[in-house]
């Protein structure tokens, strides 16, 4: 499963993990920067205690490039080596050995003796994403908008246009960037356990159930949620996970304690929802990705990613982006953007980023990148001079639209399209709410 954490403080290549011993024993190892250690009252943390002064979550440990991150989630606080967390200001980076104490519970934790290599993608900078075309300032002027209000919002774009990565650009420009940004690929998840990993279950909820597991909602809580690929959730689960939504509260499979969490819920889908949601309530619709009211629940706020073809300018910026990134010492001609720019990237930027990793993988240091031969062994085909009906649909709509200053009655009685039939088309295309 692809599941991914930004976390500002975890901005580095490697990081620092280590195990937790109890009794004697190793009872969790901290090594997952997607997965925060749990240690509380709640069975559904990695480390149970069973005392009354324990909190439910009393403590979350993370590794990071400073040591693993304590985090006090407690009502009655967490020691440290004998001293009270909150004198570090609720946070401590441990190394080497120390004894964390929750309530009469006392803890060891020893320092792995390697770091771990964590992929950089996972901890992208401030505002990860790059581009200065009109279509991404739109994009910025959006996420700056929407990122402080507390609403869903659903992210919708080609195959990597940059979805996830807008999600963690809203994350990080909101109250809650601080917090933990999650990122569930709905995609990846079996049918049979969607529930169970959406959820969480009990240690034996199930045949196979050997371990407790803890819902997302529950790991991100203070945090964000990215629903990734939101319409490949078989639909018994959709209706469970607007439940969710609506109580704000999750019952792991298998358990009967239903637990509040406050996490903003962001969606994301390659998909086009919007023409196969059921909007007349008819929900039983097997050719419906998305039931109407899940839908509803999770798009309050739309951001469109605009497909990388219809940004070729852009293309300039990223290439140098992605180059600087490899740290390679190499030269690209303005032959070699041109061949770029005229090509179409169905792949979007994912693409492009490989293009140019491969291409300069093959140069040797001081020598021009030559993009030919791995941009002819792409799916996309090179751009044509003759645009596609839907680059002329595009086109005509952003055209009138400006002639017209917006005004849809007059958009609509020159094009001679019916005022629905007129705003669903805007709406395809990004030109209207
Ligand atoms: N504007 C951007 N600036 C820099 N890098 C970008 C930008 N947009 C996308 N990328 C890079 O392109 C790749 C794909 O981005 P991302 O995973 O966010 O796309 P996506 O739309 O979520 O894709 P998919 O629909 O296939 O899941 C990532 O490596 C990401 O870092």
């Amino acid at each position: 499963m692809n599941s991914t954490v930004a976390d500002p403080d975890s901005d580095y290549d490697e990081v620092l993990g280590g195990v937790l011993v109890a009794n004697s024993r190793v009872v969790a190892e901290i090594n997952d920067v997607a997965t925060p250690v749990l240690i509380g009252r709640d069975p559904v943390c990695h480390v149970v205690l069973d005392d009354r002064r324990v909190s439910g979550v009393h403590l979350e440990l993370t590794p990071t490039g400073r040591g693993v991150r304590v985090r006090d989630r407690s009502r009655n606080g967490v020691a440290y080596n004998g001293t009270d967390i909150s004198e570090f200001r609720g946070e401590k980076y441990l190394r080497g050995r120390c004894t964390i104490r929750c309530g009469a519970a006392k803890v060891e934790f020893y320092a792995a003796e390697t770091t771990t290599r964590v992929i950089r993608e996972s901890s992208e900078p401030t505002y990860p994403l790059v581009g200065e075309a009109k279509g991404m300032r739109d994009v910025f002027a959006r996420i700056r908008k929407i990122a402080p209000l507390e609403l869903t919002t659903l992210i919708t774009g080609e195959t990597g246009t940059g979805k996830e990565l807008a999600a963690r650009a809203i994350h990080l420009a909101s109250p809650r960037a601080k917090r933990t940004f999650y990122a569930l690929n709905c995609g990846a998840i079996p049918e049979a356990l969607a529930e169970s990993i959406l959820f969480g279950h009990k240690r034996g909820a199930f045949t196979g159930a050997v371990d407790n597991t803890i819902s997302p909602f529950l790991v991100a809580d203070g945090g964000t949620l990215l629903l990734d690929e939101i319409g490949e959730l078989p639909r018994p689960v959709q209706v469970k996970l607007l439940r969710v939504l609506e109580e704000r509260v999750v019952q792991a499979v298998g358990s009967n304690e239903a637990r509040p969490f406050d996490v903003r819920v962001l969606a994301a889908t390659r998909r086009d929802l919007d023409l196969r949601v059921g909007f007349d309530g008819d929900d039983d619709d097997r050719e419906q990705i998305l039931r109407s009211d899940l839908f509803f629940r999770i798009a309050q706020v739309r951001l469109e990613m605009p497909p990388l073809r219809h940004r070729t300018s852009d293309i300039r910026i990223l290439v140098d982006h992605f180059a600087t990134e490899l740290g390679r010492n190499v030269r690209i001609t303005e032959d070699g953007l041109q061949l770029l720019e005229r090509y179409d990237w169905p792949g979007n930027i994912r693409e492009l980023k490989n293009v140019v990793t491969v291409a300069i993988a093959f140069t040797t240091d001081g020598d021009v990148v030559d993009f030919t031969p791995h941009i002819r062994e792409m799916p996309g085909k090179p751009r044509r001079a003759m645009k596609t009906f839907v680059e002329m649909e595009r086109q005509y709509l952003e055209d009138l639209e400006r002639n017209c200053a917006g005004n849809q009655s007059e958009m609509s009685r020159i094009s001679a399209l019916a005022r629905g039939t007129l705003r669903d088309r805007l709406r395809k295309y990004g030109l209207a709410e």
